[in-house]
This record gives structure tokens, sequence and C-alpha cells, in this order.
């Protein structure tokens, strides 16, 4: 609810051009550019990393591991068939000699042109030289035969992992696939970074969070997708909750919510209109400004200050800018105070109208097709159409001249 004069309009594609502006040119703020601003919400929550706690490998899901798992065996932990069939020793034919499940130990070694009957799995008896798959086995009786193969069809001991061996390093994320190479080198339990959470705050007398909103009214859009994109990363969000103004109740919520969680995001509030006093608040609560302003269209008016290991993050509370916001700021942060590195975005060949803005990083919705981005028209700061449909946000630089651009993900 930003009053006064109109900020002048910037060189918007058609693609973009709002009937309102998106240049926040009397924002207050020092602004940063896009990648500093993703850059040091990274580094300021990697110097303040979230405690650890230890967690059964199966409820793992979604965590990053803050002590690297090392192997307690070796893999495979011993020599085993990779084939349905019959191990061997020596030139065939062979006598078969009996039958090794898994789980079994064969009851003795494997002598010259003899063969056992093997599963996949089972440990190979001793002395056997290779696995010939029931397919390429000619059996009559008790003999079997088989024409040479270039495969021996035996998983050595310790040809994946050693034992000691680190699997998975600290900061890695805890994937299903890595969950399941924890447990198969032996480990039960893992040391991950705690859970985090966060508090919404929603702005704005014009809000209301149900229902068909009344004229002049506006239905809350933001606590979905913020909800949404924050379960995604990995946070609890402890509730939602719509704050009247004044000013003095937006501080007293903010005050509280630092108290009591990792991240508080106030969505709205955060121009420079006269009910938008989150600059005041920031003060008021005692916390430190390290991002005022990001270089971005849209999502021009970001926040990101600190008390002590508490964050606050100002959002837009036009939707799509506050999506913007919170792939610029939240993400980065949230991976690093999971001590994660900043993955490299993925990066594709961009189709469809789009030109760059001077001196900001311009942020599309985009769907993915094989190698190619395709830019979904009709982005707007205050709707969310586009990026419902988006697969991925398109990073466009300023000065940018169609080279390949970089991609934000919007699907987990
Ligand atoms: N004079 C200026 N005016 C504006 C500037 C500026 O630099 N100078 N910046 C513009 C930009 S860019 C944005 S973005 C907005 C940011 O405004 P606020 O963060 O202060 O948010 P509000 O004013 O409260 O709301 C803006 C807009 O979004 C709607 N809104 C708010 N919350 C929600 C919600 N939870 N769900 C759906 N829609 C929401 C609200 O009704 C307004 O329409 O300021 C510009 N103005
Ligand atoms: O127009 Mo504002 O850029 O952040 O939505």
């Amino acid at each position: 609810m930003t009053a006064g004069t109109r900020a002048p309009r910037l060189d918007l594609p058609a693609a973009m051009t709002p009937a309102e502006p998106s240049a926040c040119l009397r924002h207050t703020g020092a602004a940063l550019s896009w990648h500093q601003a993703r850059a040091r919400a990274h580094r300021l929550g990697r110097a303040e990393p979230l405690g650890t706690e230890q967690l059964s490998v199966h409820h793992g899901a979604g965590r990053t591991l803050a002590e690297a798992v090392h192997a307690l065996v070796m893999l495979p932990g011993f020599d085993n068939a990779a084939m349905d069939g019959y191990a061997v020793r020596g030139v065939g034919p062979w006598k078969v000699i009996g039958r090794v499940l898994a789980g079994e130990c064969a009851p003795r070694r494997l002598g010259s042109g003899e063969a056992m009957e093997i599963a996949t799995g089972a440990a190979v008896p001793e002395g056997t030289d290779r696995v010939v798959e029931y397919e390429a086995a000619v059996r009559g009786g008790d003999i079997v035969d088989a024409s040479t193969s270039g495969r021996d069809h035996v998983r050595r001991r310790g040809q994946y992992v050693t034992t000691g061996q680190c699997v998975l390093p600290a900061g890695h994320p805890l994937t299903p696939a890595a969950l399941g190479l924890a447990a198969s080198v032996g480990a039960d339990i893992v040391t991950v970074r705690r859970q985090s959470t966060a508090r919404i705050l929603i702005t704005g007398d014009e809000i209301v969070d149900s229902g068909v909103p009344s004229h002049g009214k506006v239905r809350d859009a933001i606590s979905p997708v913020l909800s949404a994109l924050l379960k995604n990363w990995n946070v609890t969000v402890d509730g939602v909750r719509v704050d009247d103004r004044p000013a003095e109740a937006l501080t007293a919520a903010v005050d509280d919510a630092l108290d009591r969680y990792d991240i508080t995001i106030v969505c709205g509030s955060s121009s420079v209109g006269p009910a938008d006093g989150l600059h005041d608040t920031v003060t008021a609560v005692g916390a430190l400004t390290h991002v005022d302003g990001v270089a971005c269209r849209p999502g021009h008016p970001q926040l990101l200050a600190q008390r002590g290991r508490h964050w606050l993050v100002g959002v837009p509370g036009n939707p799509f800018a506050a999506v913007v916001a919170a792939v610029t700021i939240i993400e980065p942060l949230l991976t690093g105070l999971n001590g994660r590195d900043l993955s490299v975005l993925p990066s594709a060949d961009l189709q469809g109208t789009v030109r760059a803005a001077p001196q900001a990083t311009r942020l599309v919705p985009v769907h993915l097709r094989g190698q190619q981005a395709h830019v979904i028209e009709g982005a707007h700061p205050g709707y969310l159409g586009p990026a419902a449909y988006a697969d991925a946000l398109a990073v466009i630089p300023p000065g940018w001249n169609h080279e390949a651009v970089d991609l934000l993900s919007l699907t987990g």
C-alpha cells in the first residue's frame, strides 16, 4: 500500500509491462546486484550454521550432513554373484556340485571343472573364476557348459568402497540415494543440521487470509507460495499469521518471532509508502541490516537483517516479487545455514521475447524444454500466473545479449 507518485517506468519488455511501477527508484537502501545479494545471504548463513542433531537414516530425508559419513564396511562386503547362474572354476563343461543362495555360505571351495548354482548377491564359493548366467548356460543332468564370456559377473569385495572411506562429506544434502548409501556402508545414525524454523508475517490491512475478498481487499497469495517453497527447502513453517498495522504491532510481532524462529519473514511493508514500516521495525528490534534493496526486477525491495543468530527477511508485497525475493535471499541463506555450498546454477538458451534491464537483473518465468528455456509471457510483479506454469526463473543479467541464462528451480 505504497502511496504518493508512481515511479517512472523502466524499459520493461512486453512480457513484463505492468500497469504500475516495477522499478523502485525511490527505494531508500543502497541496492546490491542480484548476484551480490545472493552471495551475501549465503555467506552470512554459512558463518552461523544451524546446530546439529543425530537422526536415524530412516528420518534424514532432506537434511544436510553436518558430519561426513565414513564406510564401516567394504562395499560389496564379500565377492558375490552379479547374475543368477553358475559359479564355475576352470574351463567347462563343469559338474554341478550344489547350490548357494543369497545369505548362505558355500559348503566348500570349488575345484577345477566344478560348478555351483548361485543366486544374484550370494557369496561366490572360494575358487570361483566367474559366474555363468543361466541364459548362457546349457545344462544336462548335473553337467553344465557354456561358451567363454568376456565378463566374470562377480562383484568383488571393496570394489565400490573400502572401509573407512568417506562416502558423503559434511555439507552433502541427504537425498534419497544418499540415505541409501549411508545405510549400505553400515550407518544407522547420521549427524545433520537441525531443521530450521520460519515464521511468516503477512502485513497489510487489505489482506484477507481466506475466501473471496471484498472490494479493496486482497486475498493473501504469499503465505501459500512461501510456505510451500520453505517446505521444499526443508524448513518448518510454524504458523502463518496476519498482523495488522500500526507499526508497533509489526515491531512487536517481529521482535517475538526473532526470539523464537530462525527466520522471520515479513511480507509487504518493505517499500517507502506511509504504511511500510519494516525499516523502522528493523531499527526498533535492534537488527543489523545486511541487504536493503536488490537491483532486480521484480523484487527490488528485499531486506535481510540479523539479530544474533536469527534472521529477518523482508519480501515485497507483490506476490511474484515475493517469490523472486525467496529464491534470491531465503534459499541461499538456508543453503549457508545448512553448511552447504551455493550450487552452480544450471543454464539454458532462452527462447522468447525478453529484454535486459540496463542496471538490474531480470527474473523471468520459463518452461524448460530439452536444452532450452521458453519465456512465459505475461509476468507481472503482482500476478503469479506465469510463475504458476513455470519450471524455473531465468536470470537475465544487466546488459544481457542472448547468452545462455542461469536457471533457478521453482519446483523444488
Ligand atoms: N513510491 C514507490 N512506490 C513503490 C515502490 C517504490 O520504490 N517507490 N516500489 C514498488 C515495488 S517494486 C513493490 S514490490 C512494492 C512493494 O510494496 P510493499 O512491500 O511495501 O508491499 P505493500 O505495499 O504492502 O503491497 C504491495 C502490493 O502487494 C499486495 N500484497 C501485499 N501483501 C500481499 C499478500 N500477502 N498477498 C497478495 N498480495 C499482497 C498489496 O495489496 C499491494 O497491491 O511497492 C511498490 N511501490
Ligand atoms: O515491482 Mo516490485 O519490483 O518488487 O514487484
